[in-house]
C-alpha cells in the first residue's frame, strides 16, 4: 500500500551549490524547513560524497541525482557504489539498458531509482534538434511506460505531464517533478514549468526545487512558503496521504 507523505517530505531542495561548506551553510540555514536533499553533479563534482553520507546518517532523506547513462556493465557498477551511501534516490537516464542495468546495481539495497524522462530544459523544438521524430509528450510518455515495465520506482518528468503519465504507470510509481517555479520567480534555463500548488493538484508526488530556495534572500521563509503551498493544494484535491 502506498504510505503518507508529509507536505515537508515531497519538498526536495537541490544543493547545486560549488562546495560543501556552501552546502552546509545552506542546510544549517534551511534547518528543519527542509528534510529532502537533492545532490547532484556539480556538489558532487566538488567532494558531495561524504556529505551525502553525512546528511542520510544524520536522518535527511537524500537524493543522488547522477543521471547515470552508460554501457550497462558501467551503470550496473557505479550504481552499486552509489548504493552504499544510503541515498534513498538515485537518477539514471530513461533507456531501457541504463535503467535495467541500474536496477540490477541497486538490487538488494533500499536506493530507489528515479528515470529521467525529458529534461524539463528540453520542449519539442530541442527534441526535433537532437533528432527525435516525437515531441516531449510523446516521448516521456514512451521512456514512462518501458520505466514501469522494467521496475523503476519513479520518474523524473515535468508537472506538464503528470496527468498523462498516471494512468500509463498505475497510482505506486512516484512522480517526481523539477521545473517548479513559484509566481513571480526567475525561469532561467527551464522550459516546462508550473508553480508548486499546480503541479501537487497536477499528481506530482514530490518537487525539486533549486535556485527558488538557495538563490532566495531568505531560503528558510521560501522553503515553508512552498511547503505551506504544497499542503493547501494537497487539502485541495483531498489527496493527503497517497504517496
Ligand atoms: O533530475 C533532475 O533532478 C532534473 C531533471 C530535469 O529534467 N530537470 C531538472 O531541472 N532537474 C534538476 O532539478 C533541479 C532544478 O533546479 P532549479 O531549476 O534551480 O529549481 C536541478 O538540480 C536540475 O539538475
Amino acid at each position: 500500500m502506498p504510505t503518507e507523505i508529509a507536505p515537508r517530505d515531497r519538498l526536495i531542495v537541490a544543493l547545486d551549490l560549488p562546495g560543501v561548506a556552501e552546502a552546509e551553510a545552506m542546510i544549517t540555514r534551511l534547518g528543519d524547513a527542509v528534510t529532502f536533499y537533492k545532490i547532484g553533479m556539480e556538489l558532487t563534482y566538488a567532494g558531495g560524497l561524504g556529505l551525502a553520507e553525512r546528511l542520510a546518517a544524520d536522518g535527511k532523506q537524500v537524493f543522488m541525482d547522477l543521471k547515470l547513462h552508460d554501457i550497462p556493465n558501467t551503470v550496473e557498477r557505479a550504481t552499486r557504489q552509489i548504493a552504499r551511501l544510503g541515498a534513498r534516490f538515485l537518477t539514471v537516464h530513461g533507456f531501457s539498458q541504463s535503467m535495467t542495468a541500474a536496477l540490477a546495481g541497486a538490487a538488494g539495497s533500499p536506493l530507489e531509482l528515479l528515470a529521467v524522462t525529458v529534461m524539463t530544459s528540453y520542449d519539442d523544438a530541442d527534441l526535433a534538434a537532437a533528432g527525435y521524430a516525437m515531441g516531449v509528450k510523446e516521448l516521456v510518455a514512451r521512456r514512462a511506460v518501458q520505466a514501469k515495465q522494467i521496475g523503476i520506482h519513479g520518474l523524473i518528468l515535468s508537472p506538464e505531464e503528470t496527468q498523462l503519465v498516471r494512468p500509463l504507470v498505475g497510482p505506486d510509481m512516484q512522480l517526481v517533478t523539477p521545473g517548479i517555479r513559484p509566481a513571480g520567480s526567475d525561469v532561467g534555463d527551464q522550459k516546462r514549468i508550473m508553480t508548486p500548488a499546480l503541479a501537487i493538484v497536477g499528481g506530482a508526488d514530490r518537487l525539486v526545487v533549486g535556485r527558488p530556495v538557495t538563490g532566495a534572500a531568505d531560503p528558510a521563509a521560501a522553503a515553508e512558503s512552498i511547503v505551506a503551498d504544497i499542503a493547501s493544494a494537497l487539502a485541495l484535491v483531498g489527496k493527503t496521504n497517497r504517496t
